[in-house]
């Protein structure tokens, strides 16, 4: 087949369209029926009898409808090439760093002499679409912008779809824009650039200052044919704001064919502020595209809708840090391990593979990080590249999209979504599954086998690290805090030992408290039998003359009780601390009884007398020099704590360490990938969040008292590799509730200082969001006193394509009823503690009334409820995270073609439930974003190609309101 783009009668325009518009697509077959009955047909010798009659059903539907779309094709192509007729109607958006514009340009009706060809006996009325050009004044050459839907048999077409122009676009006044307005006779985005699918029908040019100097903001212009004489009809070209518009700035926007007369500019500008107009941080996010719309709402009114969606650079800054983070921690575990000292043989052999397992994790972290930092161009991942080892830990195709809708007498509303694919290991494949069975299977298989070692549970390595880093984290801050006391006592300041007391009783008491635990104790017992020359108690089970002199610790089901092991000196070590900080204290209530009665009007610290030492002070000498011994000796107390808590627990995570290589090690890979994308998807979707939330007193505390819901909208299917993908998936969510956010104020407004920084290590990470300082300033206080700032990641999944309609006949959904049920009780407790602490107010307003409680009572009924593809968990889910004000993440496998058809739809939903929109352009709505939106702009992004990938078998599988317009899907070509 031939591979023309949109056919011109104008020679040297069609080759600069040929090599502009779309560059990349190929047209070689009409979209992909022939490729699915092929593909089905060679699938059914290798399917089960049982799935058979199934299939062949949908094949033989298949082949139905491909006749029929082959008979439609033949009678197409007989047609008589049409004609320009009375209205035409497209929007148009331009903007650059200093000027963004966005123009609603209404060709007009024709000129009398027009309606004299109307009316001239032509029996078909032509399928009108227009392409917007623009010329570039220096370059002298045509680039294509967009073109809106087409708008099929109608002598009065009305288009919804508009156009628009990157940010970027370097627009000026002296840019040229040229529209070119044709007959389609085949809907098919590949048949729209063949010859003989399309004809000329007229076209006209203005520059931008045309119609910025325009008188009323209006331009009107001729629409010209080929020969660039007959002016077949007019175009009007007006002005509006978007964001401001009042009634009757549309009016003129009607499918009324007389009135129709118009087009609209709407203007924006960008201050090239770190906060854009729209609250969207410029920092961040990247290369936006932008669709505009208009639709008819349901008292015959005209909104606007603008979609802009847009890449983010978290993608990769976020999994970069991580990176470095994962190396670090595992620099500090292999340190750890080195300063248990002695060890018997055979535990230095182990602790040898270990630290060696450790090295390789490292060494391949170093070696994607390096790739990493090469990369510079888009700020996403393609679909295309998923399954790439350098890339493993960047989420695919992350885009934030935001819907902004413009009706009369309204301020304008907004509504987000991140759409990313399922975070997944997809180098290392999903042939076992995916991390949550593989874990379980690991866990279980720990328990079971005799492991030369304790099993330690997930709980208990956990803890470890916290104590780890309980000890890391409390010893510093305990040492300068005794360093302040004696500060205050060498200041002669009441005052300020007691402050400096009050927190050093305080830090000491958590540091005691972190480290009361049995776990310690027992390591503590465990790591003196592995250490050489231990002499194991004589008992029945032990045979004499064991390898290296050791007894090898036989498998236990619980923790040792430490018998032999003189656990006295531990109770004692650890005593000393609370002593030694009694006596600092005693005799810092001492050194205060001292002083005149007006130096002691701070309430004292309830006595803990420890009358040997106190006594032995000199009540008259100088306070630092009575104090000072005092504290040299809780620091030594606490570091002795210290090294003996920190080499108890390091012994712990070695036993577990060696008793799950070499799986425990790769699981902590895939699971450290899985995170990352979540992480990087997260950061994305809170940041954009929080920017649109800034002035929104109530949003911002709940922020601050109760914390965010992040709720993931999943496609996938609960069959063959996608089950591994959720599987992934399930855990990456979940982990997402170990991070937290923090606000900062970024050192200055340069772009640099507004990236979002990641700290903290693996069982807990906090991402530091810098505002400019005078956004920062606006925020509550508890937000800008660093309060941690919780997110509550929520995941429901609805397979719905060809996939799971098997899993839902024969197989095992079982994981999706799961997982929709686990989430539920979680999105439920996030809603009763909302309710606990936050006034209803804050909460935001919609039109549509049900309660929140209604509708988590009826996601609750649904979750229970046996039925297949129940996409109204989905709905519901959504919606009541939009109410609840929380981050909307929607996604499948690659979140390019079932998320794009999720996304659109939730669109659409919004525009009716919450802005009237007239349900006769529903399905025109869907239809238009689908096929001219951003989400298709996604789809060519990804696979350089304007076709959702989706065969008919799959889509006849596909809830009907999930299925996309005729000549957006099919064959991919690669
Ligand atoms: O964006 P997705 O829906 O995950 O894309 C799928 C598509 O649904 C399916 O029909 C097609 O066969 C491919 O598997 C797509 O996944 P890719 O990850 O290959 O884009």
């Amino acid at each position: 087949m031939t591979s023309h783009f949109l056919y011109s009668e104008d020679t040297s325009l069609r080759n600069s369209f040929k090599k502009e518009f779309y560059p990349s697509t190929t047209l070689t077959s009409c979209p992909g029926n022939d490729g699915v009955v092929v593909i089905s047909l060679l699938l059914l010798p290798l399917l089960p009898l049982s799935l058979l009659t199934f299939l062949f059903n949908l094949v033989l539907f298949d082949v139905g409808v491909l006749l029929r779309e082959c008979t439609i094709l033949t009678v197409l192509s007989l047609c008589p090439p049409p004609f320009i007729n009375s209205l035409s109607l497209l929007h148009l958006s331009l903007s650059s760093p200093t000027l963004s514009l966005c123009l609603c340009v209404c060709v007009s009706s024709p000129s009398p002499e027009c309606r004299d060809l109307i009316g001239s006996g032509r029996d078909r009325t032509p399928n009108a679409l227009v392409q917007v050009a623009v010329i570039d004044p220096r370059e002298q050459y045509l680039v294509s912008q967009a073109c809106t839907e087409i708008v099929e048999g109608s002598r009065d077409p009305l288009f919804l779809t508009g156009v628009t122009f990157p940010p970027e676009y370097p627009a000026s006044p002296e840019t040229l824009v040229k529209l070119t307005v044709y007959d389609v006779r085949d809907k098919a985005r590949d048949n729209v650039s063949k010859p003989q699918s399309v004809s000329f029908l007229g076209s006209a040019t203005f520059s931008v200052s045309d119609l910025l100097r325009s008188k009323d903001d209006q331009l009107t212009l001729n629409l010209r044919s080929s020969d660039g004489v007959l002016a077949v009809g007019t175009v009007l070209v007006s002005r509006v704001n978007m964001g401001e518009m009042e009634e009757g700035d549309m009016d003129h926007i009607t499918a009324d064919v007389q009135q129709a007369q118009k087009c609209t500019l709407v203007c924006e500008s960008s201050q090239g502020t770190p906060i854009d107009k729209d609250n969207s941080p410029l920092t961040v996010f990247k290369n936006p595209v932008c669709k505009v719309y208009k639709f008819q709402t349901v008292d015959s009114k005209w909104m606007l809708v603008r979609e802009q969606m847009e890449e983010c650079t978290l993608s990769f800054s976020i999994p970069r840090q991580l990176l470095h983070l994962y190396i670090q921690e595992d620099m500090r575990r292999i340190q750890e391990l080195r300063d248990l000292g002695e060890l018997s043989p055979h535990w230095d052999n182990l602790r040898k593979e270990v630290i060696g397992r450790y090295g390789q994790v490292i060494a391949a972290y170093q070696e994607t990080l390096a790739e990493l930092n090469k990369i510079t161009g888009p700020s996403f991942k393609p679909s295309c590249s998923k399954a790439q080892r350098y890339l493993e830990f960047i989420p695919i195709n992350l885009h934030t999209q935001r819907m902004r809708v413009t009706c009369p007498r309204q301020t304008d509303a907004f509504y987000d979504v991140i759409t990313v694919g399922a975070p997944a290991a997809h180098f290392q494949g999903f042939k076992g599954g995916g991390l949550q069975r593989l874990l379980s299977r690991h866990e279980a298989e720990k328990k079971s086998t005799a492991y030369q070692c304790i099993y330690y549970s997930p709980e208990h390595t956990a803890k470890a690290q916290e104590v780890l880093h309980s000890v890391g984290h409390l010893q510093p801050l305990i040492s300068g805090l005794a360093d302040q006391l004696l500060q205050a006592a060498q200041q002669h300041s009441m005052a300020g030992l007691r402050e400096a007391l009050k927190t050093l009783a305080g830090k000491t008491e958590q540091f005691v408290h972190a480290l009361k635990d049995e776990l310690v104790k027992s390591a503590l017992l465990a790591l003196h039998t592995a250490q050489p020359g231990y002499s194991p108690p004589q008992n029945p089970g032990h045979s004499p003359g064991q390898e290296d002199g050791q007894a090898p610790l036989k498998r236990q089901d619980s923790i040792p009780c430490h018998k032999e092991y003189d656990e006295e000196e531990w109770d004692r070590v650890w005593a000393d601390v609370a002593k030694s900080l009694n006596c600092v204290i005693a005799m810092v209530d001492k050194l205060q009884e001292q002083e005149p009665i007006n130096n002691n009007q701070e309430q004292p610290i309830p006595k803990q007398v420890l009358a040997d030492v106190i006594t032995s002070h000199n009540p008259e000498g100088d306070w630092r020099e009575q104090l000072c011994p005092l504290v040299v000796r809780l620091k030594e107390c606490v570091a002795e704590v210290v090294v003996r808590a920190r080499r108890a627990m390091t012994f712990v995570l070695l036993q577990e360490a060696a008793c799950s290589i070499p799986q425990g090690l790769f699981l902590k890979q895939r699971r450290d990938v899985v995170f990352s994308q979540a992480l990087a998807a997260l950061a994305c979707g809170f940041v954009m969040r929080l920017y649109a939330g800034m002035e929104d007193k109530g949003f911002l505390r709940q922020l601050h008292l109760v914390g965010l819901v992040a709720q993931f909208e999943s496609l996938l299917s609960t069959y063959s590799e996608e089950i591994g993908m959720l599987e992934d998936m399930e855990v990456g969510i979940s982990d997402l509730h170990r991070v937290a956010f923090k606000i900062t104020q970024a050192k200055t407004d340069d772009p640099c200082d507004l990236q979002p920084v990641v700290i903290g290590r693996r069982d807990h990470y906090t991402v530091e969001v810098p505002l400019p300082r005078l956004a920062f300033q606006t925020l509550p206080h508890e937000i800008k006193e660093g309060k941690a700032l919780q997110v509550y990641p929520v995941l429901f999944n609805v397979g719905i394509n060809e996939q799971q309609t098997i899993a839902d006949r024969f197989g095992d959904i079982s994981l999706q009823e799961r997982i929709n049920q686990r989430n539920f009780e979680i999105l439920d407790s996030y809603y009763k503690s909302l309710s606990d602490k936050v006034p209803s107010e804050c909460l935001p307003c919609f039109q549509t009334q049900m309660d929140l409680k209604d509708l988590l009572g009826t996601l609750g009924q649904n979750v229970v409820t046996k039925k297949r593809k129940n996409v109204e968990i989905l709905w519901l889910a959504g919606t009541i995270c939009r109410r609840l004000n929380g981050i909307r993440f929607t996604s499948c496998k690659s979140a390019k073609d079932r998320t794009s058809m999720s996304v659109t739809l939730e669109q659409c939903a919004l525009l009716r439930d919450e802005h009237q929109l007239n349900k006769d352009y529903f399905i025109r709505a869907l239809d238009c974003m689908r096929r001219e939106g951003c989400r298709i702009e996604n789809v060519q992004k990804n696979i350089k190609c304007r076709k959702y990938a989706f065969n008919m078998l799959q889509l006849m599988a596909f809830p009907k309101i999930y299925r996309p317009p005729e000549g957006t899907y099919g064959k991919v070509d690669s």
